[in-house]
């Protein structure tokens, strides 16, 4: 059967979020000057669970990556399989439009030449025509004593500037620890720490790896990574939406 990368299957119902409820000018303003920004509240409470309660589902994934195992951390992480259950689906191809334009903007401060399309099914179809063509959003569950090394997800040739991450898990209340911590890497310097201060429900945008900042004799590139600190206790999930599809 072909699959469509756009087509999609039944999930938990994510009726009343809002993307269009956000300030999307104030996050590019947020993302130009610091590479990352929040959309507080993505999902309620009883969404996130639902999204979470997803990883327990027998199908549906394409494959099961144990941490350890690799190098990564600890931890684990399951990456959907086409077709995406609707909320993830949904929210794919309802936030690249709003940073499409944010990505071409970079590309061009950064001189990149590739740019990007103002719908994700045509991005998509890029990236299957250069051989990316398995999807890339993933759940990922940590327990007491895991964390996730800093990283980025680069899957091939073919790399959407910006991805977002979903936190399912109530800070405090669910697990203690394990924070959403960004590093910037600036040209010859040390580099820089940010935690950013999620708790259930809300997202954080920010660079997949390379980002323009601004300095006084203009654009220079300063390259970011992601990872998450030990969860002390409980348990804690992510959603993860990459926008380019994996090699
Ligand atoms: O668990 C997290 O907060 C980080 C997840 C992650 O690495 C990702 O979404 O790409
Ligand atoms: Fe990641």
């Amino acid at each position: 059967m072909m699959m469509n990368a756009d087509s999609r299957v039944a999930g938990p119902d994510l009726a009343g979020y809002d993307l269009a409820g956000y300030d999307w000018d104030r996050i590019a303003d947020a993302l130009d000057a610091e590479g990352w920004a929040m959309l507080p509240r993505l999902l309620d409470a009883d969404q996130a669970d639902a999204v979470a309660a997803l990883y327990d589902r027998p199908d549906g994934f394409r494959s099961h990556v144990v941490m350890a195992r690799h190098g990564f951390g600890k931890g684990e992480y399951r990456y959907f399989a086409y077709p995406l259950p609707d909320p993830v689906a949904a929210l794919r191809a309802g936030l690249y439009p709003r940073l499409a334009p944010i990505a071409n903007a970079w590309h061009a401060r950064m001189g990149m030449a590739t740019r990007f399309p103002a719908d994700h099914a045509a991005y998509l179809d890029a990236c299957h025509a250069a051989g990316q063509r398995r999807p890339t959003p993933l759940l990922l569950r940590y327990g007491p004593g895991d964390h996730n090394c800093l990283h980025q997800d680069l899957y091939g040739e073919a790399v959407f500037p910006l991805q977002a991450a979903v936190l399912l898990s109530a800070p405090r209340a669910e697990f203690t620890g394990g924070d959403f911590v960004l590093t910037e890497q600036r040209p010859r310097m040390q580099s820089r720490v940010e935690v950013v201060p999620l708790e259930k429900g809300d997202a954080v945008i920010f660079a997949v790896n390379a980002r323009p900042r601004r300095g006084s004799r203009g654009d220079y590139r300063v390259a970011l990574r992601h990872g998450v600190g030990t969860v002390r206790s409980g348990r804690r999930h992510t959603l993860g939406i990459i926008f380019h599809d994996a090699a």
